[in-house]
């Protein structure tokens, strides 16, 4: 495994993931798992020796906050759900998806080869991916960020393998909703172009059939002063949501058995929208007393 990091960093033109890797390694011990460090040790060239010997000898941290990945279609609520858990929490939502659009209006080098590529409904190379990706990183560990929760990556096998080389996730959760819900649910996507939430008013009601359960969900409807700012996503048409969806099986589905092979897939059937589904999945991730003691601390 690291062998293939190691040349996939070689290899990159930008190498921001061997830079990456080597701060890393030397600045938050208390992100990566002693088992990760010694293997990191062991196994990177171009660790200085008194890295490596510092290193070797260093405490073991009792205590890191979360590594998780969120796993799901395009619009099962990713963003939604990894953001409310990520204030639960008190660690950073990083979604790459945002990461590209923000990439794409900062009018930068890489924004107009994004641009078509996202809104072909394609998957970014996996060298601008990591390239972004290490670059936020490094920017949230420079602010004293720790832990994480990802929502859109690693979407394809290479990008988990390549994640897997470089730190420990503890846990995935793999979202699903009804299939029919899917479509509608990224065709009512809107962004406040003020405060950049995020809303949805689309209205899915699905009747239960041949052993299917019924599913209710009302929109999540903007505040009246975001309602005249709203925007839809260039790439939430329909022919690139099918696009995407397709992309999505063939490409990131894989990425849901690598995890599951590997005992850290947390399957979690969306019931319905945020009031019946928040509450279940805190359930599912043993969260429900916390959120309490949260809400009481406050
Ligand atoms: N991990 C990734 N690998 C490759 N491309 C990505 C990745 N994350 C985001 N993208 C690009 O950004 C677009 C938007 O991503 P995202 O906001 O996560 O959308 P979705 O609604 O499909 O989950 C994707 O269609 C893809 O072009």
């Amino acid at each position: 495994m690291y062998l293939f990091v190691q040349k996939y960093a070689v290899l990159s033109e930008q190498s921001a993931l061997r830079e990456y890797l080597c701060r890393r390694v030397l600045v938050p011990l208390a992100a990566f798992p002693m088992a990760a460090i010694a293997r990191l040790v062991k196994c990177t060239p171009y660790l200085p020796c008194a890295a490596r010997r510092f290193l070797s000898h260093a405490p073991l941290q009792k205590e890191r906050n979360v590594q998780w990945v969120f796993l799901g279609c395009p619009g099962v609520g990713k963003g939604t759900y990894a953001s409310r858990l990520c204030n639960l929490l008190g660690v950073p939502h990083i979604a790459t998806g945002d990461l590209v659009r923000s990439e794409l209006s900062s009018k930068g080098p890489l924004s107009s080869q994004l641009s078509e590529i996202v809104n072909q409904g394609k998957l970014v190379s996996d060298e601008i991916i990591m390239s972004l990706l290490s670059k936020r990183l490094a920017d949230g560990e420079a602010k004293g960020e720790s832990g994480f929760i990802l929502d859109g990556f690693p979407r394809t096998i290479k990008q988990a393998e390549i994640l897997e080389g470089v730190t420990d996730i503890d846990l995935v959760v793999n979202l699903k909703i009804q299939e029919e819900a899917l479509l509608a649910k990224c065709l009512g996507r809107r962004i406040c172009n003020e405060c950049g939430g995020n809303f949805n008013v689309a209205s899915i009601s699905i009747k239960g059939e041949n052993g299917r359960p019924a599913m209710v969900m009302d929109p999540l409807l903007p505040p009246a002063h975001c309602m005249s700012k709203l925007i839809t996503r260039s790439d939430d048409t329909e022919a690139v949501v099918q696009e995407r969806l397709r992309i999505y099986s063939e490409k990131s589905q894989p990425v849901e058995e690598f995890y599951r092979s590997r005992g850290k897939l947390l399957e979690f059937d969306l019931p319905g929208g945020i009031p019946e589904s928040w509450p279940k999945l805190l359930q599912a991730l043993n969260l429900y007393d916390y959120e309490e003691k949260q809400s009481v601390a406050a």
